[in-house]
């Protein structure tokens, strides 16, 4: 089925639903893990399974960390039976990136096309949201955040030029990267979340040196461009009493609004950021002194 000839006249497949409730953890709890325990708390291991939605809900802030890969028609947005809501956004918002073949996206009837590392916001309240690829043989990978909102703001499709771009880091420090703040207040309202994407350069391997966390927003990274054969060793936990979590290409992780977040690549690479909690100002975090670490 060619999904370009369906996009005007959807015809939706029933999509399967993958979901996954995950506790909140205490940094105690937290001091006691094992590798085994860390991953099945804190990492998301498969995000793009065909025609499938994987959510992942942490009870931090209720954040859910999905995919969705469409190749056989339109797959539509359901409401998993877990949110106990009439529909998927009736009192959430959602955000999403593409990080796969060019897709579109029809929100209440209006159609979004995403090119790769596009993204998309869809406010709280819209009520069918549908996903489909250009191509089956190289389908569209649409990387979903979704988290509680109380208001509806409205649905903005955001360009890698409408980004606001920081350049961070250098070379010698191994950590010279572009943030590309995407779905955040600078560029669009938002209820409470944000998303964007930050690109290490070649040589750089360090991301968010230096550590920080920010009480007020939990976060989920999500790695990808991850070379074959190479992969990301992952920092958490409390500035004082840090652990790691070895991730590989398109896989996330989720940092409590206690944690650090911070990687290192055997390569450079790219990951998406997504946060969550009361508070907008990306600028709030508390930096940690890198000679602190323990
Ligand atoms: O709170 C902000 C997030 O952790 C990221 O945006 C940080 C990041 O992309 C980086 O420094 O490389
Ligand atoms: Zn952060």
């Amino acid at each position: 089925m060619q999904s370009e000839q369906n996009s005007l006249t959807p015809t939706t497949t029933g999509a399967k639903i993958a979901f996954e409730s995950r506790y909140a953890s205490s940094p105690n709890e937290v001091k006691t893990m094992t590798t085994e325990g860390l991953r099945q708390a804190f990492l998301i291991e498969k995000l793009f399974v065909a025609d499938e939605f994987r959510w992942t809900l942490s009870f931090f802030d209720r954040y859910l960390t999905g995919g969705i890969m469409p190749v056989s028609g339109v797959v539509s947005l359901e409401a998993p039976e877990q949110l106990k809501a009439a529909y998927f956004l009736e009192r959430r918002e959602l955000g999403m990136i593409n990080v796969g073949g060019p897709g579109r996206v029809v929100a209440d009837g209006v159609a979004y096309d995403l090119e790769y590392k596009e993204a998309l916001y869809i406010g709280q309240g819209t009520k069918s949201v549908e996903f489909m690829s250009h191509d089956e043989d190289k389908p569209a990978r649409f990387y979903l955040n979704s988290t509680p909102a109380h208001t509806s703001c409205p649905t903005r499709k955001v360009s890698r030029q409408e980004a606001n771009k920081l350049e961070m880091g250098s070379l010698e420090t191994a950590n010279n990267r572009t943030i590309n703040q995407m779905l955040i207040n600078k560029v669009l309202p938002t209820c409470q979340l944000q998303m964007g994407m930050t690109e290490l350069k070649t040589g750089s391997v360090w991301n968010t040196m230096p550590a920080h966390t920010h009480d007020r927003r939990m976060e989920v990274y999500f790695y990808f461009e991850v070379p074959e054969g190479q992969a990301v060793c992952h920092f958490m936990g409390q500035p004082q009493e840090t652990r790691h979590i070895w991730m590989q290409n398109e896989q996330a992780v989720i940092s409590p609004n206690w944690s650090i977040h911070a990687g290192a690549g055997t390569s450079n690479y790219t990951f998406i950021w997504g946060m969550a909690g009361e508070n907008l100002d990306y600028g709030d975090m508390d930096f940690c002194a890198i000679p602190d670490l323990r």
